[in-house]
């Protein structure tokens, strides 16, 4: 049984429809990408399956269990990880505290946290607005870590990062993946670094699934996904 079931969602905000008939999939630790364009819809995509954006139709499953009504914080309990491109620190909360305010029973705790990524150790009696780009994106992935999810969601957590951090942010997270098992939605403009990171890809155009496969075989034959997501 798939970790996590989209079948036929149309979906969007009020009465605009943004998701068409979307149907995918994501398996107990796999790693998806979702690319695309801007505004093709990949950040809505995830807001539904958060239960943040509006689900017209259609269903969402959670380990077969039936999600589309549950509201968004206890999909959260359940195990649905968000890690939102906004990043929601709180800035006047230091680092530590931002952790455990997140924190949730499990294996996950503040010492992975720090193994996961050292410099937020170092950085840890620092206020959240105290923080550059790299390190806020390490803390709000930590965050939700904290909350020990099955799934974890990220959009765009590369924006706006250097080159120097992307590769780091991008290490850490195979490991994560390798270690603990994960499974992970990446949204993401850096489509080769998203589908190096991933099992299988899945690409939008307007609201809808144009294009989708083995991330190595995407990669293989790029010029193919470079068609939908070149501006
Ligand atoms: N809160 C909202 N209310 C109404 N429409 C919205 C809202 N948020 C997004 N939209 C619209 O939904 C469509 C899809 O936006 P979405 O943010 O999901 O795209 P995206 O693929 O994630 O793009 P980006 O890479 O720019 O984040 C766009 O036309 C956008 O204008």
């Amino acid at each position: 049984m798939p970790l996590l079931e989209v079948e036929r969602l149309t979906a969007g905000y009020g009465e605009a429809v943004v998701l068409e008939e979307m149907s995918l999939s994501v398996d107990d630790g796999e790693g998806l990408a979702v690319l695309g364009r801007n505004g093709v819809g990949k950040t809505t995509l995830m807001l539904a399956i958060m239960g943040h954006a509006r689900r017209l139709s259609g269903s969402l499953r959670w380990q077969g269990t039936e999600i589309g009504g549950t509201p968004a914080y206890q999909r959260a309990r359940m195990g649905l990880g968000w890690v939102p491109q906004e990043r929601d620190i709180f800035p006047s909360l230091t680092v530590e505290e931002n952790l455990l305010v997140a924190g949730r029973p499990g294996a996950f705790g503040l010492k992975d946290a720090y193994d996961l990524f050292p410099r937020l150790k170092e950085r840890r009696r620092n206020m959240g607005d105290k923080l550059s780009g790299g390190e806020q994106q390490m803390l709000a992935i930590c965050r939700t870590l904290m909350t020990n999810p099955r799934l974890l969601l990220l959009d765009e957590p590369f924006e706006g990062l250097a080159p120097v951090i992307v590769e780091e942010l991008e290490a850490t997270l195979r490991r994560l993946r390798a270690e603990k098992g994960f499974a992970t939605v990446i949204v993401e403009q850096h489509a080769e670094d998203a589908l190096a990171l991933s099992d299988r890809a899945i690409v939008l155009d307007r609201g809808k699934i144009v294009l989708e496969g083995r991330s190595a075989d995407l990669l293989a034959d790029f010029a193919q996904v470079r068609r939908w997501i070149a501006v």
